[in-house]
Order: C-alpha cells, then sequence, then structure tokens
C-alpha cells in the first residue's frame, strides 16, 4: 500500500474559520510540535473565513488541510484536502450526496494525490455535525465494528474518523475501532483537553484532534502536542 500524505500524523489541531484566534494563539499552536493544521468545522465555514485562516497559517512551513463541509468553503491553495462522508446517519444526502455535488462542480480541479475521503462516524448526540446530519449516536460495539468493516474492508476508506466533539468519548468503543481499523488510519477527535485525555486516545488511534479546547484553553491545548510526542505510533 502506499505512503499516505496524512500516514503518519499523531497529532493535529483543528480550527474553525468561524472562531476568533488571535495572531499570538496562532503562533503557539503552529510552533508546538503538532503534526499538521485541519481547518474545518460544521457551521459557518465561508470562502472568505477559510481562505482567511489559511493565508494565516501559510506563514508557517506547517502542512495545512482543509476538511471540505460545504461548498462555499472548497478553497484551492491547501496541502491536502478530506472529504467527509458521514457513515452512521439514514440521510444518503450526508453520505455521497452533497459530495457528488461537490465532484460536479470542482471534480476538474481536484488534486487527487493530497485528496482523501473520511469515513466520519459521529457518537456525540451534542455535536453540532450530529445534529445537522441526523447521525446515529447511540451505535453498540457490534454496530461500530460493523460499519468500520463496512468501510474499510467494502469501501476502502484511507480514514475513519471516530467523532465525539464536544466530549470525550468511550475509549473502549475506540479500542475496539481500531481492532478493525486494518489498512485504514484510525482519526480520533472529541473532547481532548489535557495532556492524560491527549495520551489515552493516542493509544488506540493513529491521530488525535484537538479542537475546542483550542478556544478555551490555549495552555491545556499545547500540552496535548507533547503527550502524544512521547508515544509510539
Ligand atoms: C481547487 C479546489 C477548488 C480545491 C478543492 C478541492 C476539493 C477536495 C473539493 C471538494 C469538493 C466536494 C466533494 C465538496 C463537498 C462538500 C460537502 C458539502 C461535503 C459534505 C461534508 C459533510 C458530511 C459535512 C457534515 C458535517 C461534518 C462531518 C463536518 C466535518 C467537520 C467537523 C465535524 C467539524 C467539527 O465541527 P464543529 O463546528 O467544531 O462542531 P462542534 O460545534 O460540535 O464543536
Ligand atoms: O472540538 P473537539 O471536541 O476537541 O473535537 C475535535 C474534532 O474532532 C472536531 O471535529
Ligand atoms: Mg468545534
Amino acid at each position: 500500500m502506499r505512503e499516505e500524505w496524512f500516514g503518519k500524523w499523531r497529532h493535529a489541531f483543528k480550527l474553525d474559520p468561524d472562531k476568533e484566534l488571535s495572531d499570538e494563539a496562532l503562533d503557539a499552536l503552529c510552533t508546538s510540535g503538532t503534526d499538521v493544521i485541519i481547518i474545518g468545522g460544521s457551521s459557518g465555514v465561508t470562502f472568505e473565513n477559510t481562505v482567511d485562516l489559511m493565508s494565516r497559517v501559510r506563514r508557517y512551513e506547517l502542512d495545512c488541510v482543509l476538511e471540505v463541509s460545504t461548498m462555499d468553503g472548497a478553497v484551492p491553495g491547501f496541502d491536502g484536502y478530506f472529504v467527509p462522508l458521514v457513515l452512521n446517519t439514514q440521510r444518503s444526502e450526508w453520505i455521497i450526496g452533497k459530495q457528488i455535488e461537490g465532484l460536479q462542480e470542482y471534480g476538474t480541479f481536484i488534486p487527487w494525490e493530497e485528496t482523501a475521503a473520511q469515513g466520519y462516524i459521529i457518537l456525540n448526540e451534542a455535536a453540532t455535525a450530529a445534529k445537522l446530519t441526523g447521525a446515529k449516536t447511540d451505535l453498540q460495539r457490534d454496530e461500530l465494528v460493523a460499519h468500520i468493516r463496512m468501510a474499510v474492508q467494502l469501501m476502502r476508506l484511507p480514514v475513519i474518523y471516530i467523532e465525539y466533539s464536544g466530549r470525550f468519548g468511550d475509549m473502549e468503543m475506540l479500542r475496539s475501532a481500531r481492532g478493525v481499523s486494518g489498512d485504514a488510519r484510525l482519526f480520533y477527535g472529541g473532547g481532548i483537553d489535557s495532556a492524560q485525555k491527549a495520551k489515552q486516545a493516542a493509544e488506540w488511534a493513529h491521530t488525535i484532534v484537538v479542537g475546542n479546547v483550542i478556544y478555551t484553553d490555549l495552555a491545556a491545548a499545547l500540552s496535548t502536542v507533547v503527550a502524544v510526542d512521547s508515544l509510539q505510533s
């Protein structure tokens, strides 16, 4: 299997174009030793606020990739692109509908070597993304495993994203996910707001993603980078 452009990341900060971030905070994040800045959000993402944030991150050496979550927010110039598909919803528009519309619009311009699908499994009912997509968040362990087998073995998705955005998730669920993640990279995000939680999640996920705490407690956000440094992938 070829080495993917996201294949070595252990830690990512996710920045939301719809939220304010000072230059000082951005500097601290971009020089923290994190592997990548992911730009993405599930609401209020526009072309303008995405370009603005991208150009601010571009002042640093660090890779900067976009999770495309709205048609408006598909902006050229990133190092890589993720296209999310929500696997645990019955609403097909969030599995392939919007993505096909996106391909109709931008298909010719997509840098395929640096573009990958992410199989999202959203497990926190209070997350904006869960409400937006009508995700079935109360999956039992065997249902989770079946979703991941579907994604990895049948759909051959390169990334599985266990999403608890807004709260720290069930690490036993994450452990089960890792057990069947096969050749896919397993991303985990949700409620990581300390070095200890970062370590716990990084025990099972290939890549941990830290989002909301950036905007409430920058020092705590920064402490999550060092916590993963000391672990093997
Ligand atoms: C040259 C050029 C134009 C380049 C662009 C190339 C490119 C790759 C284009 C893609 C075109 C395309 C396929 C577009 C489709 C876009 C689209 C609308 C896809 C649907 C995505 C989707 C399933 C969205 C649902 C929500 C979701 C899963 C978002 C992911 C991010 C996320 C969960 C962020 C967390 O959100 P947050 O706001 O922080 O949430 P909380 O409030 O809970 O914290
Ligand atoms: O914002 P938090 O809860 O850290 O979650 C990170 C990320 O998974 C959001 O998509
Ligand atoms: Mg958020």
